[in-house]
């Protein structure tokens, strides 16, 4: 999987480099500089024929110090540049005092409060004001350029941010502040690898297409770092070619009464779909004539209380269960989730299960290791009430408070598996491991904002570990191959059509 950074794990990384004197900070921010100039002109090739008009804000810190580079740059290639200060160039850190200086050998340095900002005033606009060092939200003249560059309706005019744009904090994704104020970019080019805030809450909708630019640093892997979920490093999903049905894992979903089954059937052809050797559908009486007239490979057993809910358990070969869509909030349902969790078997609990969860003051401490917690956002407020109120309120300082700090506090406290579902989907482990599932840029699934979606992930994610996959890959998997079934169908993508794609994300993988 590919690692993504917060800031201060950026500036590790980059200090350890410094400090063993492989690299110079000039160097990489020359190497910074470079590749923004070169992303943009791989972006727009139509910028690279003509000289053109660019405008270059450079803020107090080393994000600056990448803006005079680039500045510079684009006038070697005969651009027409003009650059813009906020604050006091004696105050520059000493490699961006040293671009300031080269760039002052070519061209003017003005202040950020005359920088164009209307239609028409510049054909690129380059965003070196805060990369990683956001310490607060965007005040004073950088406020008033970025309201007025988004009142401008400029369609010809393009923005390059570097590193991330500026109000947007690169751990969290989330903008600093009350409102909304952030530079909208259409390309963003960040250095060595992404950070955390590239993937999460609306970094994806603020950075435009997001390149990261090799700057020559080494990869130093550390076991805290959050991962990007990959379809090229998923575990092996492909079935021994000597098992039998029950060496592939038996998994049960529990079903609703009459009338409201469709979430459990969801879920059981998902899980029977990514390769679980047989699913059982347990179904309460009333619901039996509904349910067998629409299933076919999936079985089904009457299961209407924690009696009938044992006995079926007692079956070793149970491997994994499913319990919530459409599950139903009575006082039986909740009395089956105890029973289910006192098994300590590999458990996804999703929908309805969550809300006894978070109903019931007791369940909490009953759920384990080999539980998988799904909810969405209204779901996760419902389970931690508090957790979440954190990643509401408008954060005042940088670094905020982010989606995976939430999503690995929840899991401490849960102390099993929470994948906690979105565009910016998070999974993290009681322990602190934690990737992102992220269905943005180019791997966009907005199909998946579908009723019953959600209950085909907890069929895949159930269907995973009833093969015996250990529940965080199995939750990482499960979401992975969730995103790309939509992908592959694309529009006009309905629930029932998820598990059909997979056959297809499986050969194009190698499952086999
Ligand atoms: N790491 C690497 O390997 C490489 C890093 N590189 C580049 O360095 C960037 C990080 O540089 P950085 O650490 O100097 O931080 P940066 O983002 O320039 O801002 C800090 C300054 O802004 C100020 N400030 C903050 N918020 C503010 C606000 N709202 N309003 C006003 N002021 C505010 C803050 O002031 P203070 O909070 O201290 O008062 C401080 O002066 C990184 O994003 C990348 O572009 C590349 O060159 C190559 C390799
Ligand atoms: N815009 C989106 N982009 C990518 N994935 C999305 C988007 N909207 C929803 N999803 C995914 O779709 C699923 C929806 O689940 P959920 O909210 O539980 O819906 P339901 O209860 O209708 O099944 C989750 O896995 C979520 O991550
Ligand atoms: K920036």
């Amino acid at each position: 999987m590919t690692e993504i950074l917060t800031a201060a794990q950026m500036r590790a990384i980059e200090h350890i480099a410094i400090e063993s004197g492989e690299v110079t900070g000039l160097e990489l921010m020359e190497r910074a500089g470079k590749g923004v100039v070169d992303a943009v002109f791989m972006q727009w090739p139509e910028l690279s024929e003509t000289s053109r008009r660019a405008v270059v804000l450079c803020g107090p810190g080393n994000n600056g110090g990448d803006g005079f580079v680039i500045a510079r740059m684009l006038k070697a290639h005969g651009w027409d540049v003009r650059v813009y200060l906020l604050g006091d160039a004696s105050k520059l850190p000493p490699d961006a005092t040293t671009n300031f200086l080269r760039w002052q050998a070519l061209g003017d340095v003005e202040t950020i409060g005359d920088a164009p900002r209307l239609a028409g005033e510049a054909d690129l606009y380059v965003d070196a004001l805060f990369g990683t060092g956001l310490g607060r939200a965007l005040d004073g003249a950088v406020l008033d350029w970025v309201r007025d560059r988004a009142a401008a309706k400029d369609v010809g005019a393009k923005t390059v941010a570097v590193d991330i744009p500026s109000g947007l904090c690169s751990d969290s994704g989330r903008v600093l502040g009350a409102g909304a104020d952030v530079v909208s970019a259409q390309l963003t080019v960040s250095f060595h690898t992404a950070k955390i805030g590239h993937y999460l809450n609306v970094g994806s909708t603020t950075c435009g297409t997001l390149v990261v630019a090799d700057i020559g640093l080494t990869s130093q892997s550390h076991d805290g770092f959050v991962d990007i979920v990959e379809g090229a490093r998923l575990p092996s999903l492909s079935k021994s070619d000597h098992g039998h049905k029950f060496s592939n894992g038996h998994a049960l979903v529990l079903s609703g009464g009459a009338n409201r089954t469709g979430a459990a059937r969801l879920a059981a052809g998902g899980a029977l779909r990514v390769g679980a050797g047989l699913v059982t559908l347990g179904v309460p009486h009333e619901a039996r004539a509904e349910i067998a007239a629409q299933i076919t490979a999936v079985m089904m057993r009457e299961i209407d209380d924690v009696v009938a809910l044992d006995q079926m358990l007692d079956d070793p070969r149970v491997s994994a269960l499913c319990v919530g869509p459409g599950f139903g909030l009575g006082s039986t349902q909740a009395d089956m989730v105890r029973a289910i969790l006192a098994r300590k078997c590999a458990t996804v609990l999703d929908a309805d299960a969550l809300t006894l969860v978070a109903q019931m003051p007791d369940m909490i401490e009953r759920l384990h290791e080999r539980c998988v917690l799904t909810p969405h956002a209204g779901e996760f407020a419902r389970l931690f009430p508090d957790i979440a109120l954190a990643l509401e309120r408008a954060p005042t300082s940088g670094p905020a408070y982010s989606k995976v700090d939430a999503t690995r506090d929840a899991a401490a406290r849960a102390g099993c598996v929470v994948l906690f579902k979105g565009p910016d989907t998070v999974i993290a482990s009681p322990e602190g491991q934690c990737s992102v599932n992220a269905a943005v840029y180019a791997s966009a699934a907005p199909w998946l904002a579908t009723a019953g979606s959600g209950d085909v992930l907890a069929g895949f994610v159930t269907g995973l570990m009833a093969r015996g996959h250990a529940a965080k890959p199995a939750a990482e998997a499960g979401a992975w191959l969730h995103a790309e079934c939509a992908r592959v169908f694309g529009p006009g993508m309905i629930a029932e059509d998820i598990a059909e794609q997979v056959p297809a994300v499986f050969r194009a993988i190698g499952v086999r």
